[in-house]
């Protein structure tokens, strides 16, 4: 097993162990969980147990706290998400510590999480001052139009476990600017995130009832049901699986929610012959082993076209053959762990459907007992076939399937054969290509020649079973209002 690792942190404080409901951090709780260390198996923290009398609490402070805070000007929430923003970038190092520990990933990672998740409170600091209507010209004679964006109210943000500070920011933001109020659940695998930017919220004089934490391991089914059931709160926000966005679409079908959902992804890199094919690699090695391949937008099937598959195979191998795995906390460490031992379940599965079906491995990988149960080195395989399941399903983690493609034609129709479309990459030098591809692949999200574009002015989000709503960027405000036409009529003709 890898050894134990106890992060020093400058301030102590941002570790958490309650729940912060109405600007009140409540620790009281019939019942705990534990959080855990996924490298090491050690418990880092043991948090209450909320039962779903505290959902309740929480939607009433946010429902109370909304009557005022809609109230606030753009102007002032923009110094509220400012100071957040700051307290994030001075606390960076302690907020990386604490997303690496309780998440797995290598601290490199965790401190550029934490960097990305404060820039969507930096850029909504800019975007709150200027969420502003239109004036119309009506057809009727007489009368005028205006519109403005009001906040839509209440909103329930659930968040996963794969990007615990970032996913929450890239909502909570948003939702802020616009003057809205939130209750959050995230994950039970990573709540100290959570709970840290609960503290940088207070910390930032944001007001009570505003930002909510709920802590929940056995009820979280319940705690989803009742924020899409409450009348009181008047927007869902989720990022997580499919199936889970489905069975939260149904429950918000009673109260008719307005809904953000951001879901799986099966995303394609395609690498044409004429690419840069040094860029190609380290790009695709980027795209596909970010979060050791649990993030949305990985690479999950890598297209390369036959002429340059097997130097690409070559190149790629080789960097893959360089990786350091271990401890994501320890010095030198590359590449932490996997979440939980079960992740590893489904990566064992398609490595083992693509070769039986006839994939050549290339890098063999495979479990690392001797480090722990969550530990798996990467396989990499090449000649996939496209009937193996990694090509239709989501494999979340460290696979890398590598499929060969004659014509453009054809690999956009194989790209494009699965019931989700997030993000897809794609690599090549001729701008006819770039042009015509990327418009015909199904997907919310297309990254040419680059093979990480995530970042606060880019509007993220899917189309198919990725679901809809856009994150960031200009557009990420939008979800978080609603449009109130006024108009006023029987005036005077005009002078
Ligand atoms: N599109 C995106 O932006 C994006 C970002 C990150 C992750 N994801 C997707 O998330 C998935 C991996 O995350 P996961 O395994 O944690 O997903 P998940 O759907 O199992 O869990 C996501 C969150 O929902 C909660 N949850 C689970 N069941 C629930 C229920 N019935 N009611 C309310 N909440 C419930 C979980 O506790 C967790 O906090 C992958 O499919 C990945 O592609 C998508
Ligand atoms: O896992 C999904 C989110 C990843 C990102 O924001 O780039």
């Amino acid at each position: 097993m890898v050894e134990s690792v106890q992060p020093k942190f400058a301030r102590q404080e941002l570790v958490k162990d309650a729940a912060y409901i109405n600007g009140k951090w409540v620790k009281e709780s019939d019942a705990t969980f534990e959080v855990t260390d996924p490298a090491s198996g050690e418990v880092i923290a043991t948090l209450p147990d909320q039962d779903v009398s505290a959902v309740d609490e929480a939607i009433d402070a946010a429902y109370e706290a909304f009557g005022s805070f809609k109230k606030t000007t753009g102007r002032q929430r923009a110094v509220w998400l400012r100071k957040m923003y700051e307290l994030m970038t001075e606390h960076a190092e302690d907020l990386g510590k604490l997303l690496s520990w309780e998440n797995g990933k290598s601290l490199a990672e965790g401190v550029g999480e934490i960097k990305y998740a404060a820039s969507f409170y930096e850029w909504y600091a800019e975007e709150a001052p200027r969420v502003n209507g239109t004036t119309i010209n009506s057809a009727v004679p007489g009368n005028r139009v205006f519109t403005q964006r009001q906040p839509v109210g209440v909103c329930g943000i659930i968040c996963p476990w794969n990007f615990p500070s970032a996913m929450i920011t890239r909502k909570a933001g948003a939702a802020l600017a616009a003057g809205c109020t939130v209750v959050l659940k995230p994950d039970s695998q990573t709540p100290l995130s959570a709970l840290a930017l609960a503290h940088v919220a207070e910390k930032a004089g944001v007001p009570p009832g505003v930002f909510n934490v709920v802590l929940s391991h056995t009820h979280t089914p319940e705690f989803g049901l009742r924020l899409c059931e409450s009348p009181k709160v008047k927007k869902v926000s989720f990022t997580g699986s499919t199936a889970v966005g489905k069975i939260l679409m149904k429950q918000s079908a009673s109260t008719l929610k307005k809904l953000s959902f951001e879901l799986g992804g099966n995303a394609p890199l395609i690498v044409f012959e004429d690419a840069d094919l040094d860029k190609a690699v380290n790009e695709a090695i980027a795209c596909k082993f970010r979060g050791l391949g649990q993030t949305c937008v990985c690479a999950n099937r890598l297209y390369v076209q036959k002429s340059i598959i097997d130097k690409f195979t070559a190149m790629f191998s080789e960097k893959v053959n360089k990786f350091v795995i271990g401890h994501g906390l320890k010095e030198g460490v590359t590449h932490g762990c996997l979440i939980n031992p079960d992740a590893i379940k489904k990566v064992e599965a398609h490595a083992k459907d693509a070769i039986d079906k006839g994939a050549k491995v290339v890098v063999k990988g495979g479990r690392l007992p001797e480090l722990g149960p969550s530990f798996y080195s990467p396989t990499v395989l090449t000649n996939v076939p496209q009937d193996a399941d990694v090509t239709k399903q989501e494999t979340f983690g460290p696979l890398c399937a590598i499929v060969p493609f004659e014509t453009a034609e054809e690999v956009v129709k194989w790209a494009n054969d699965t019931n989700v479309g997030l993000a897809a990459y794609l690599f090549s030098k001729n701008v006819d290509t770039i042009y015509t591809v990327s418009e015909a692949l199904e997907t919310g999200m297309v990254s040419c020649n680059t093979g990480v574009f995530s970042e606060c002015a880019v509007p993220f989000g899917g189309v198919k079973e990725s679901g809809f709503g856009r994150e960031g960027s200009l557009h990420g405000v939008e979800d978080y209002t609603v449009i109130k036409s006024t108009v006023i009529g029987g005036l005077p003709e005009r002078l």
